[in-house]
């Protein structure tokens, strides 16, 4: 028998900011029994003791206070740091880039959260996320929120049946210019926050300073793909494919043009770099994707054609994929695709649908870098 909102407990993941306070207030409107949770995944705590969590734990209070539901904290730092940020510094010592968003969301939002919330007597658990879920010819799919520019079914990918089984997405419904209306109308106290942006335990903090906080430098040469050394770079990890700025080579030599992060020849410790934003170092035809998980209960096989992303936001690319024997993924792209960087998520969309990802494990380039 279906239950009725008043009789279902919907938790809602809080982080103190207008999406996740949107989240609460609707569904407190449409009458479901609505608690709200913050979760402290991260200690930054100052030298003055001040911490960011305390101020968007402040908040949640006061959102949940105006909204009218009760809150909690739960505190996950351990496994966030054993299942997130572990594999984040893991990956930055394979020379790769990580996407931590997308870790999280598989093993501490919707699992440990939506564990905790089960304990705590939930139906569902929700989020600010812009996505939606529905139920199509006996399953859960993940669909891209309806404002396009917001979507989130990015960081999203690795979500499986039961997660989206017990997961809603209210706000993946409305435009986000209408979420901060709504946040203005019902006189939350965030409805003017800013956006975050970044990882989130890196916040403002400087990038560099802050990964060199926990791995160690190993400063070593630039060279082009013939061998030219153009000068000295600080650590592998510190730069990314297709990264340009913050090479220090200016336009030195060769044509003129800038200089562009093409590969890392990480048995040697060398950063290679090329001349021109078109170079063709800077391409690639197909890729390899490991740690591949598809959202329906009916895994891919054999070879199909779909859209796919490599980085967030980018716009869909054609592709043929080929499933493997094992689970991993060849792509081929429909036209060369730049800068696609191991580490990073490769998600593969049908329409609407978000049909799952994986990790990018090997890139083909256009050009051998011989490494
Ligand atoms: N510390 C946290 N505690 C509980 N839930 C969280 C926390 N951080 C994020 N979430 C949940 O995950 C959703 C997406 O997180 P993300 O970091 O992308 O925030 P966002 O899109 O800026 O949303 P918001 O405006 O709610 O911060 C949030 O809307 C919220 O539901």
């Amino acid at each position: 028998m279906t239950k009725t909102p008043q009789e279902t407990r919907v938790v809602v993941g809080m982080s103190g900011g207008v999406d996740s306070s949107v989240t609460a207030h609707l569904l407190k409107e449409q009458g479901y029994d609505v608690i709200g949770v913050f979760m402290k995944n991260w200690d930054d705590t100052d030298e003055f003791g001040h911490c960011t969590a305390d101020d968007d734990f402040n908040d949640v209070r006061r959102v949940c206070e105006t909204i009218g539901i009760p809150y909690y904290t739960v505190n996950f730092e351990k496994q966030y740091y054993d299942r997130v940020f572990q594999y984040f510094l893991d990956e930055y010592t394979r020379g790769r880039t990580p996407n931590p968003d997308v870790m999280c969301n598989r093993e501490i939002k919707f699992k440990e959260f939506l564990d905790a919330a089960i304990d705590l007597g939930a139906d569902y658990i929700a989020t600010g996320h812009y996505a939606r879920v529905d139920f199509h010819e006996g399953e859960y799919r993940l669909l891209r929120g309806v404002d396009t520019n917001k979507d989130q079914t990015y960081f999203l990918n690795q979500l499986n049946q039961f997660q989206l089984s017990k997961t809603m997405f209210p706000i993946g419904e409305i435009p986000k210019p209408r979420v901060r209306e709504i946040a203005e109308a019902a006189g939350l106290a965030t409805a003017r926050k800013k956006d975050s942006t970044g990882i989130c335990f890196i916040g403002e903090k400087n990038f560099r300073e802050f990964l060199g906080h926990y791995l160690p430098n190993q400063p070593g040469e630039m060279r082009t793909l013939d061998g030219v050394v153009k000068g000295q770079h600080i650590g592998l990890m510190y730069y990314t494919l297709g990264q340009r700025q913050g090479l220090g080579i200016g336009g030195s030599g060769g044509s003129g043009e800038a200089w562009f992060v093409v590969g890392k020849d990480l048995d040697n410790n060398v950063l290679l770099v090329e001349q021109g934003q078109d170079h063709p170092a800077l391409y690639s035809t197909s890729l390899v994707a490991t740690d591949v998980r598809w959202v329906s209960q009916r895994p891919k096989s054999g070879t199909f054609r779909c859209v796919a992303k490599f980085r967030y936001r980018q716009p869909d690319q054609g592709v043929t994929v080929h499933v493997q024997d094992g689970g991993a993924c060849e792509v081929v792209f429909d036209a060369n695709q730049k800068a696609v960087t191991p580490g990073q998520a490769v998600v593969f969309y049908d329409g609407d649908v978000c049909l799952g990802g994986g990790t990018i494990d090997q890139v083909r380039a256009l050009v051998p870098l011989n490494v």
